[in-house]
């Protein structure tokens, strides 16, 4: 397969945090979902590749070409045309209108569609004489996106590109996404706390806390094959002395009311244990279990 991103052995320090050994990838047709804490390093991940930070070891490589250390100018130039960036933040001038933030995006892509993005204001309703300051959050996620999405982009980096959007406006931005996904040549790089929206649209989830991958997995692994088990503790006991997991493997987190067991198999744990309470995991309760789950 195509890889529109490969990242390996990502490293950047700064004073008080260590981003160690990152390896992410993103294959044409895919949707790679971005999640960890606060300060966990997602933004600066995202930043490296867009060569808004330096790291200060590792690779990057935007379709196949290197845009890391000792890469040509020209490369890097060449690559970014064919990538479409929204963050969390519009960074547009303020007194700009929306109408001349397209011409000013017209100048740094020459893929620019003016058609394209006419339609797209037209989609999310964006009066085109507001100025910028004047936007909403909202507007102003949707002008982000109207612009990442109209020179055609092969990649789209999305850091944070959902939060402050009331769930219908989320639900369209995922729509547009979904459609954006339509060509399989294109891929989607997402970080993301509402993972409720990861859940319906990515293909991989990967998670960074404390500047460590802590794991990379495709995002049915989690929602279609993972359970929570929810034991009383002689339950716990008799599951952790059965061998059913492996030294090391086992991850419980302690509630007031029990405790709950990571499945990984949900299937094959309740052909083992009949009889203990299993839900289908997802993306909150996997990840509390990877970042605050005792090890056994
Ligand atoms: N320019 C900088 N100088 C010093 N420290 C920085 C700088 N940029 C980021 N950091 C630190 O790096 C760490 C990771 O920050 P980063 O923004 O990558 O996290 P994040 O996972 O995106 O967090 P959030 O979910 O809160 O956006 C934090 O501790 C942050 O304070």
């Amino acid at each position: 397969m195509n890889d529109l991103l490969r990242i390996r052995s990502l490293s950047k320090r700064y004073d008080g945090f260590d981003l160690k050994d990152i390896d992410l990838t993103v294959p044409a047709g895919s949707v790679v979902g971005l999640v960890g804490s606060n300060g966990a390093g997602k933004t600066t991940t995202i930043k490296s590749v867009l060569g808004l930070v330096f790291p200060d070891a590792g690779s990057i490589e935007l379709f196949g070409q290197n845009v890391g250390e000792h890469a040509s100018a020209k490369a890097v130039k060449q690559a970014k045309q064919r990538v479409g960036v929204v963050f969390d933040t519009c960074s547009f001038p303020e007194e700009m209108t929306v109408e001349a933030v397209g011409r000013l995006m017209s100048y740094s892509y020459e893929a620019w569609s003016a058609a394209d993005f006419e339609q797209r204001l037209a989609q999310f309703e964006l009066p085109k004489n507001r100025a910028v300051k004047d936007l909403s959050r909202g507007m102003s996620m949707k002008l982000s996106l109207a612009c990442a999405l109209s020179h055609d982009p092969d990649l789209l980096i999305l850091d944070e590109a959902t939060a402050g959007l009331d769930p219908l406006a989320r639900d369209a931005t995922l729509d547009c996404l979904r459609d954006y996904m339509r060509d399989e040549r294109h891929g989607i790089l997402m970080s993301s706390h509402i993972t409720s929206d990861l859940e319906k649209i990515a293909d991989y989830v990967v998670c960074i806390d404390e500047g460590r991958i802590v794991f990379s997995v495709e995002k049915d692994a989690i929602t279609d094959l993972a359970g929570i088990a929810h034991c009383r503790a002689a339950e716990f006991e008799r599951i952790a002395a059965s061998g059913f997991f492996a030294p090391g493997e086992l991850r419980s987190l302690r509630h007031p009311y029990g405790i709950d067991v990571l499945a990984p198999d949900r299937f094959a744990f309740s052909e083992s244990f009949k009889g203990v309470a299993l839900d289908k995991a997802d993306i909150d309760t996997y990840l509390a279990l990877m970042l605050k789950g005792e090890i056994r």
